[in-house]
């Protein structure tokens, strides 16, 4: 009789996650910031001048979530912030702390870069200016400099993915997760780990933004560096919130147009999830 991990298949079925996961942070040492910010975060994809462009759809999503009311409290999370901002541009009017993570220490000098306006690979102004303008505001850069207050390590394949003591015993009241579960797990059964994960880091009650990729089974993290995906679609997105823990609020879907899919991954579609941990559940 074998224990629960004894068996044959159930060690081998552990091994063969683990190699899945190492393989994958094998991809990301040749990850490039500034061929990932150009690919992704300039025209046409991030055009604000065009209603349909995806950008200023994340951003619409991103906004009205934070300000529909009943989203608050003291400390946002970013998990898998990558090279980007975009994703805080409203969170960080609605929480006095806000830590960004990344898994590369390339992409957490380059946030430093920008915090420390130090200037970075991408100019972010034409995005504090959109956002300023959904909100009605006139300056955004300083409260962003001011609430920011820490770049941490994170590996959202760990149980505990952020190190002991850099969240309050409570968890954080929001996280924010854009484009990372899906690129950074070798299958569907390791993306919803990775949600369980980050679901831990949450205080009960707390609220979960998720923006990601429907359909897309690889991108270029650089010129020819190929990093595999795992293709979801919408209804593998709401199973696996339901079994880690989430209770789905909203689900909203962006189709691309042809003249988006220009050529740095095959992504067919964007989700965004507003969600929330289940009720007071363990
Ligand atoms: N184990 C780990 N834990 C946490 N983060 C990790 C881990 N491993 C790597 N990371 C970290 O996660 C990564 C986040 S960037 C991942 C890129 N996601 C795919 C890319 C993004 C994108 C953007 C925009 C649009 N669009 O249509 O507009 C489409 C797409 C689809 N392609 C990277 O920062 C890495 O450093």
């Amino acid at each position: 009789h074998y224990g629960a991990f004894e068996r044959p298949n159930g060690r081998m079925d552990m091994k063969v996650a683990e190699n899945g996961v190492a393989a994958m942070a094998s991809c990301y040492q040749k990850f490039d910031p500034a061929a990932y910010l150009q690919y992704n975060y300039t025209p046409p994809r991030a055009d604000f001048e065009r209603k349909d462009s995806i950008v200023p759809w994340k951003l619409a999503c991103l906004h009205r979530a934070f300000t529909e009311g009943d989203v608050s409290g003291e400390l946002l999370v970013d998990i898998g912030s990558g090279p980007t901002l975009y994703q805080v541009l409203s969170g960080c009017e609605v929480f006095n702390k806000v830590l960004l993570t990344d898994f590369l220490e390339v992409n957490r000098q380059e946030l430093k870069r920008w915090l420390q306006a130090e200037g970075g690979s991408l100019d972010w102004t034409p995005y504090l200016q959109h956002v300023c303008k959904l909100e009605g505001r006139r300056e955004k850069a300083a409260k962003l400099r001011q609430v920011i207050s820490d770049i941490l390590p994170i590996d959202v394949h760990r149980p505990q993915p952020l190190a002991p003591g850099a969240l309050p015993s409570a968890g954080a009241d929001c996280l924010v997760s854009c484009f990372c579960l899906e690129s950074v797990s070798p299958d569907l059964a390791a993306f919803t780990r990775a949600l369980g994960h980050i679901q831990k880091l949450l205080r009960p009650n707390g609220h979960l933004l998720l923006i990601g990729a429907l359909g897309e089974s690889y991108y270029f993290g650089g010129p020819g560096v190929k990093i595999p995906v795992v293709p979801l679609n919408e209804a593998q997105v709401c199973a696996s919130l339901q079994q880690s823990g989430f209770t789905l609020i909203r689900l909203e879907v962006y189709t691309l147009p042809e003249d988006m899919r220009v050529g740095v991954d095959d992504v067919t579609g964007v989700f965004f999830v507003k969600a929330r941990k289940d009720y007071g559940l363990a």
